[in-house]
């Protein structure tokens, strides 16, 4: 298990963060809902040593620091990022970046699993193309078939459904589904409900840098029984959605 705890974190005091608590556990999905600037990307980077914080990071129950070599190489073996940054080499072919990206992992990659990867998500025609040539999704897709040919313990995925066609976020879904199932703790960072909703074990509403929900799937059903996450995203920013409505009603006004 990853959790992060995050006692206080700022940004020269314009943003901060404040008691955050986060798990990703295999075989699970951890949800992070926020709307933009609520810290989404500031708490993937916290779990990376990009930003610094008060708290701590644990591996498996152990504390660990990343600024320690040991430690760093070891949570970059256990894990791999799926940034919505598209960083890859542009020069290099989709079938040589899988190559280069095999080589960088210590366990030997299943030639089978990738694959069927690279069938899934239809990128077979593009594999010998420079990846320069390719649309924003086949980047994208090049990208998430890299990390996860690595069958790491943990994926921490940013925005995963951007960019993508709808055939590909219905199969990214399927896959996610299988590959949390091979003892793989996920975080999803998404904008998109209707992706997480189907996904989540666990799930964390963040608003301006807060906790507003941290709970489990069932946890989740006890208190909101059948709502769908975008009903029970609302309920938990009641009073953003309160303020919302009054503008919505005299925008209303407005155009009578
Ligand atoms: N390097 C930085 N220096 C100062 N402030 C920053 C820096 N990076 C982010 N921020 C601020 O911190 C806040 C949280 O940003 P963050 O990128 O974590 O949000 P987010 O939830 O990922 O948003 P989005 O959904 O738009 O990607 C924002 O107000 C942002 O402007």
């Amino acid at each position: 298990m990853i959790s992060l705890h995050i006692d206080r974190m700022s940004y020269n005091n314009t943003f901060k963060l404040e008691k955050i608590d986060l798990d990703i556990k295999k075989n699970e999905i951890t949800l992070l809902l926020g709307h933009n600037g609520a810290g989404k990307t500031t708490i993937i980077k916290s779990l990376f040593g990009l930003v610094e914080f008060k708290g701590n990071l644990k591996l498996n129950n152990r504390v660990i620091s990343l600024k320690k070599s040991q430690d760093l190489d070891l949570f970059k073996r256990e894990t791999s990022y799926i940034s919505d940054e598209l960083s890859l080499f542009d020069y290099l072919t989709p079938s040589e970046y899988f190559s280069l990206m095999k080589n960088t992992v210590t366990e030997k990659v299943d030639d089978k699993f990738l694959n069927l990867l690279i069938e899934l998500f239809e990128l077979e025609v593009y594999l010998d193309n420079p990846i320069s040539t390719l649309s924003h999704g086949n980047k994208k897709k090049t990208q998430i078939v890299s990390q996860l040919l690595k069958q790491p313990n943990y994926i921490i995925f940013d925005e995963p459904t951007n960019g993508l066609d709808p055939d590909m976020i219905i199969v990214l879904k399927k896959v996610l589904q299988i590959i949390k199932k091979m003892n793989i703790g996920i975080l999803l960072s998404t904008h998109n409900l209707s992706f997480g909703e189907e996904l989540y074990d666990q799930i964390m509403v963040l608003r301006d840098g807060k906790i507003k929900l941290n709970a489990s799937k069932e946890q989740v059903k006890v208190q909101y029984s059948n709502h769908t996450l975008e009903e029970i995203y609302t309920k938990v920013n009641k009073d953003y959605y309160t303020h919302i409505e009054g503008i919505l009603h005299e925008l209303n006004q407005a155009n009578d």
